[in-house]
């Protein structure tokens, strides 16, 4: 697909209607790697993992994917990319904008700069999109780290309703709201298609329809309990 560093981590999406491609953007090193790992490494239901959150800063653009059973809606397979941050790879990056339905807009709430450059990564994806809008979610990220954090939560809210999308703290290292960030993208993706402001287009690789017929719901995955510590 001519990007480098491309890796797919992929997941069974058996069952799933749709898929909805997703993108992470924002600074090197805020914490979209780890952020995305640990939202998939979550879907194995596998004991909750000691958190890994060495790694190495993107090359290019990265696939994971994972299963979702939306709450009011169809199983969906989320296709996530995972974007470098610096930016002698934003040519490469910029080339995949046009053709996400959603974006997990990412600053590191210890970052200050990483939180001023927030509306040139908004900016970057509105200007080189097509008719179809993407949904945006504001993600403050490492929420653990509250002694050095330099970006209020309502500074940040600010911001997210200025640009007309929500605002979220996430913590890979403590897993606070992983899910919950995603989730609620997807959600409101979902919300969208549902109610045409977002529709399918054959050109267009936001959405794709991968399954006419939906098989019955899957039961619900054992939570595993305790892992917010927010
Ligand atoms: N305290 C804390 N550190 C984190 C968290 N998430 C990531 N980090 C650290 O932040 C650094 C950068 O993380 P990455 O996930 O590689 O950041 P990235 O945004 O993908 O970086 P690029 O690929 O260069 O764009 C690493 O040292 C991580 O260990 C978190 O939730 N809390």
């Amino acid at each position: 697909m001519g990007q480098s560093g491309g890796q797919t981590r992929a997941m069974e999406a058996g069952g799933c209607r749709y898929q909805f491609r997703i993108a992470l953007l924002g600074d090197a090193a805020v914490g979209k790697t780890s952020l995305l790992r640990r939202y998939v490494e979550g879907a194995t239901g596998t004991p909750e993992p000691e958190p890994e959150l060495e790694s190495a800063p993107t090359v290019g653009v990265e696939f994971y994917s994972r299963a979702l059973q939306l709450p009011a809606g169809p199983r969906v397979k989320l296709q996530l990319w995972d974007t470098a941050g610096q930016e002698r790879f934003r040519c490469i990056t910029r080339s995949f904008y046009r053709n996400v339905v959603g974006v997990l807009l990412v600053f590191d709430v210890t970052n200050r700069r990483s939180f001023e450059h927030i509306r040139d990564w908004h900016q970057e994806v509105t200007a080189t999109q097509g008719p179809i809008k993407a949904i945006f979610l504001l993600v403050g990220h490492k929420s653990d780290l509250q002694s050095t954090r330099c970006v209020s939560a309502q500074e940040a809210e600010e911001l997210a309703a200025s640009l007309g999308m929500a605002f979220m703290e996430t913590s890979a290292k403590n897993n606070c709201s992983v899910d919950l960030a995603f989730n609620t993208l997807a959600d409101a993706i979902q919300q969208a298609l549902q109610q045409g402001d977002i529709k399918l287009e054959e050109d267009w690789g936001g959405i794709r329809l991968i399954n006419k017929t939906q098989s019955p719901k899957p039961p619900r995955r054992k939570q595993h309990a305790g892992s917010c510590q927010c």
